[in-house]
């Protein structure tokens, strides 16, 4: 029994070019459709689901009847533009069927790195699942040229992942998982069932190069798995073509293999802020709002904010300062320096007349704070 994946409360899966597109003879929109039955029940059942969906390029090639990978930029990025509209209809039909909706989310790696497009992206994908559709992500291939090509989606699933605060990762491939050597070329090769992401050892494993379609291969999964780590997720590397794959780990079935993070959630992302030495700027705060903090169980409200010094924006690390001049806590902060001051004192009712708008009802939620 897998506790981390049977316990798991929001799940990302990704699916590989190969997978979808039955190794290029366009979308499998029965293989999709068998998953979505399963993807609906595990969404039934209370978990949260994102789907990272690749296949756009490979779409748009069959749209298009190329059969081979296109050579220039351009044309590879027009046939991903071409294939993403099938894409996301055979995803959102096949939803419907279930009744449910889906939402096409196009993201780059950039967007991820910048910290206000970061909260932003992040924002929205708590709002599609709070409203209980289900986001169905990929690169936004029209807008970069470095990603469509070299990179790959398993670390874009391994980004949504960190953003969204999953606590699984499921990576669907065409290979039942990680094994010792590429199987491909090494019918002796074996399995790996578990073993902690970080493990030095996986690298040689994983060596081997992608198949015809797929780019990244075992390697580029194996450093999502790392990065999935970082924020205490684990990450399963499955074979999506296994009988019921998603409804049997949902249960608890050792299938594919299993990458575990060192620490868990919360304690990988407080660690992370810890470490960030930068700050912005500053936020004093009133007693009240100290003894909330020193609870450990509250976020930093507004109201008990005194006064706002430094200009930093949204997504910045901020120090909090008690009325004696102490130094209680650190954290990313939601609303930058100018609007922080206009709603500092104010009750969280107040801020979407004060402001114009509300981006989150908390000026540093608790999950981004670090008490000191
Ligand atoms: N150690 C390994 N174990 C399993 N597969 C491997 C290994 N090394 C390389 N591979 C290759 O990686 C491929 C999967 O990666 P890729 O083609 O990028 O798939 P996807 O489109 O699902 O992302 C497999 O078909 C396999 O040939
Ligand atoms: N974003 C592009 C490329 C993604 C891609 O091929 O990744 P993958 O098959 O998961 O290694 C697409 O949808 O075709």
């Amino acid at each position: 029994m897998r506790e981390k994946v049977t316990g798991a409360r929001r799940w990302v899966v990704k699916i590989g070019s190969a997978l979808l597109t039955g190794d290029g003879r366009g979308l499998d929109r029965a293989a999709m459709s068998v998953w979505v039955e399963q993807l609906a029940a595990l969404r039934a059942s209370g978990a949260e689901l994102v789907l990272v969906s690749s296949g756009a390029v490979a779409a748009g090639m069959s749209r298009l009847g190329w059969t081979e990978r296109p050579k220039t930029t351009h044309d590879m990025q027009a046939a991903a533009a071409i294939g993403q509209m099938g894409l996301v209809q055979a995803w959102e039909s096949s939803f419907q069927q279930h009744g449910l909706s889906t939402a096409q989310v196009l993201l780059t790696h950039d967007d991820l790195s910048d910290r206000k497009r970061y909260l932003n992206a992040r924002s929205t994908l708590r709002a599609l699942l709070d409203l209980n559709v289900i986001p169905v992500i990929n690169e936004n291939d029209t807008v970069v040229t470095d990603e469509i090509r070299f990179g790959d989606n398993d670390t874009l699933g391994a980004l949504v992942t960190n953003l969204v605060e999953a606590d699984l990762l499921v990576i669907l491939t065409d290979r039942d998982g990680l094994y010792t050597a590429d199987p491909r070329n090494n019918p002796q090769a074996q399995l790996v069932s578990e073993a902690m992401a970080d493990d030095s050892s996986l690298d040689v494993m994983a060596g081997g190069s992608a198949g015809a379609l797929g780019r990244g291969g075992m390697q580029t999964k194996l450093r999502a798995a790392r990065l999935a780590a970082r924020s205490g997720a684990a990450t399963v590397i499955v074979g999506g073509r296994i009988e019921r794959v998603v409804s049997r780990l949902h249960q608890g079935e050792e299938l594919g293999t299993l990458l575990l993070p060192e620490r868990g959630m919360l304690a990988a992302r407080k660690q992370w802020l810890a470490g960030h030495l930068q700050t912005r700027g500053r936020l004093l705060l009133d007693d009240g709002a100290v003894k909330a903090l020193a609870t450990g169980r509250h976020s930093l409200l507004p109201v008990g904010v005194t006064a706002v010094e430094g200009g930093f924006r949204r997504g910045e690390m901020v120090v909090c300062i008690a009325p004696d001049g102490r130094e209680v806590a650190r954290g990313l902060v939601n609303y930058a320096a100018q609007d922080a001051a206009r709603i500092a004192g104010k009750p969280t009712e107040s801020i979407a007349r004060i402001l114009g708008y509300i981006d989150d009802p908390e000026l540093v939620h608790k999950d981004n704070l670090v008490l000191i």
